[in-house]
């Protein structure tokens, strides 16, 4: 197993019991999908996971090794592994620099790393940001333009390009395709998949959208209230014994 997450409970300070012992786990290479409602607590999961959330109860291992380390120097470590694309891309790029220096960050932060796309030796750092926006399908000579003169589903191109660069054996995407147009949302979907069948990424894929998460996912997780309510194989996605939440979420987006 890659990712363990056993009896996962946070509770914010105000007193809102966000997640109620949550478990689940993932292989290597796989492609988990959290679905559930607004104030589910998809996204806390999602930042408990990225270290960027403090949790009490529960046990979260990563290759068998406790995830999202508080030292300093572990923290380090943990970063090179996992990697992120959020719903606004606009948190990840910087309005004022050129989309190719925001692609490198992770690059420059892991000066150590070389990717196995690059392929021959001696590429400058902009042809190293070219080769990755052709890795996701984005035309090379985009290299210098501002993430202003990008449309949304240019900018998660880019922001996926940035996150997968160090080739992360983890990849947390939380509503990566909510605010883009509908056949934007597919061709992104479309691009996670690819990715995905390319490489030995394991994908935490967080969304409000069922058909999203039956496209790209192969298990689905179902969070209502903090609490796991249900939890599958894909294959299983139509069975009688799914809970009736998870039914009203295929319903809901006529899909069954
Ligand atoms: N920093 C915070 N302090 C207090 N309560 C919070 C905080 N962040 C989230 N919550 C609460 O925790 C619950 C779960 O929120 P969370 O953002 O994880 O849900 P979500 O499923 O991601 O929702 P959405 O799809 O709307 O983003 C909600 O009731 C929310 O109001």
């Amino acid at each position: 197993m890659s990712l363990v997450v056993e009896g996962l409970s946070k509770r914010y300070s105000k007193g809102v019991q966000a997640l109620n012992s949550v478990s689940f786990c993932v292989n290597e290479g796989e492609c988990i999908g959290i679905v559930g409602e607004s104030g589910s607590g998809k996204s806390t999961l999602g930042r408990i996971l990225l270290g960027l959330e403090t949790y009490k109860e529960g046990r979260i291992t990563y290759h068998g090794k406790p995830i999202a380390p508080r030292k300093r120097s572990d923290l380090r470590q943990f970063r090179k592994r996992v990697q992120m694309v959020f719903q606004d891309s606009t948190s990840t790029l910087n309005p004022k620099l050129p989309i190719w220096k925001s692609i490198l960050e992770p690059l420059d932060n892991f000066k150590e790393i070389t990717p196995s796309f690059i392929k021959v030796e001696g590429l400058s750092r902009k042809e190293i940001a070219q080769e990755l926006l052709e890795i996701v399908g984005l035309e090379k000579d985009m290299v210098d333009r501002y993430p202003g003169e990008l449309s949304g589903g240019q900018k998660q191109r880019v922001s996926i390009a940035r996150a997968i660069s160090i080739e992360p054996s983890l990849l947390v995407c939380d509503e990566p395709t909510a605010s883009l147009d509908v056949t934007v949302q597919v061709q992104i979907l479309r691009l996670l998949k690819q990715l995905q069948q390319h490489t030995n990424m394991t994908i935490l894929f967080i969304s409000h959208d069922i058909r999203a998460v039956s496209f790209l996912c192969e298990k689905v997780m179902v969070l209502k209230d903090g609490f796991m309510v249900d939890q599958f194989e894909l294959s299983q996605l139509y069975d009688d014994k799914r809970h009736h939440y998870t039914k009203a979420l295929i319903q809901a987006a006529r899909i069954d």
